[in-house]
């Protein structure tokens, strides 16, 4: 199951793991890379030398493709964007804001460069200054979020841009990734169901969070104030909605209190399996995701699955 991006990128299976702040460390990524996908490892918030000790150890994990995923939002963004241009790293994805003002310094050190988008303008824009591939994640997905679906995205991007397009958003096994494929993706990133991955670093409470999640279980965060981050439910987001409905009266409503109240969230969730206070950052699809497995057995099941949908299964519509 080769495409386009395959090609581009010089990996075998058209699966990304979602660059996942605070989570998607050199032994996630390096075992997705080493079963055939794209492992991305997160710049997130991290300083320099954090997502540098990642590059390393992933380089001697596996010398096959990699990715670095720079968080826009990050304080440390241009630190970032100097060191996958000093490390020499073949593929950059970004999010949470527009990386335009980096473009040219990717390109200059030939790095395949896949921002996330939002929607079809801003595909437009990236693709007119050189962007490799766009990646549509839709409002599903687990973390900072636009507000459009996987579903409708995904179809108008490929209708507007010539550039591959990776869908990323509920997508957590073979029908997902067959949807996709459908929609005219080249490729999925997934992030939710990589989070219970073997190789995966964060708390096993975190895991067990993931693992016992019903359909209904996530929650939109910030929607009116600041950034929209959809996450399980718990205190946290309790006490989240509890400030909306509070600063929702307020005419000039104090954005400080909630940056005070996410500093540190997603940390207290990954490391110290705080899943009460902390943010456990997922997507709508993790009421479908019941097992722990290796990064290997999951990339193995997208594919076969995958096959089997558009092989079998699709011939029955013709
Ligand atoms: O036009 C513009 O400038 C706006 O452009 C964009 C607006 C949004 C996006 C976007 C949405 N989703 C993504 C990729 N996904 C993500 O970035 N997911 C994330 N999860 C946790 C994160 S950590 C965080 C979160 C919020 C505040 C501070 N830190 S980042 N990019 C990309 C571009």
């Amino acid at each position: 199951m080769r495409s386009k991006i395959c090609e581009l990128l010089g990996i075998q299976y058209p699966i990304f793991q979602g660059g996942m702040a605070w989570i998607a460390d050199a032994s996630l990524a390096g075992a997705v890379s080493e079963a055939g996908g794209l492992g991305i490892i997160a710049g997130g918030n991290a300083p320099k030398e954090i997502v540098q000790a990642e590059i390393k150890k992933i380089k001697e994990i596996t010398d096959k493709p990699f990715g670095v995923n720079i968080m826009l939002l990050s304080p440390f963004v241009q630190d970032i964007v100097d060191l996958v241009c000093e490390e020499n790293v073949p593929v950059v994805t970004t999010g949470a804001g527009n990386p335009s003002k980096y473009m040219a310094r990717f390109k200059e050190h030939n790095i395949k460069v896949i921002p996330v988008i939002p929607s079809v303008a801003l595909g437009i824009r990236m693709e007119k200054i050189g962007a490799d591939a766009v990646i549509v994640e839709g409002m599903e997905a687990g973390g900072h979020i636009g507000k459009l679906t996987t579903m409708c995205m995904v179809p108008q991007v490929v209708d507007a841009l010539a550039i591959p397009v990776i869908a990323a958003g509920g997508i957590g096994d073979g029908r997902g990734m067959a949807a996709a494929l459908m929609l005219g993706a080249q490729a999925v990133q997934v992030g939710t169901r990589f989070l219970v991955a073997k190789e995966c670093t964060v708390h096993e409470n975190y895991k067990a969070r993931i693992i016992k999640a019903r359909d209904i279980d996530t929650t939109v965060t910030c929607q009116h104030f600041g950034h929209p981050v959809r996450a399980i439910k718990n205190k946290l987001t309790n006490e989240y909605d509890r400030l909306e409905k509070i600063e929702l009266r307020i005419d000039e409503p104090d954005l400080v209190k909630f940056d005070k109240l996410g500093q540190g969230a997603l940390r207290k969730a990954v490391v110290e399996g705080d899943v009460t206070h902390g943010s456990i950052m997922a997507g709508q699809i993790a009421g479908l995701i019941k097992k722990e497995e290796t990064a290997k057995e999951i990339i193995e099941s997208y594919i076969n699955e995958t096959r089997e949908i558009i092989t079998a299964q699709y011939s029955q519509w013709l």
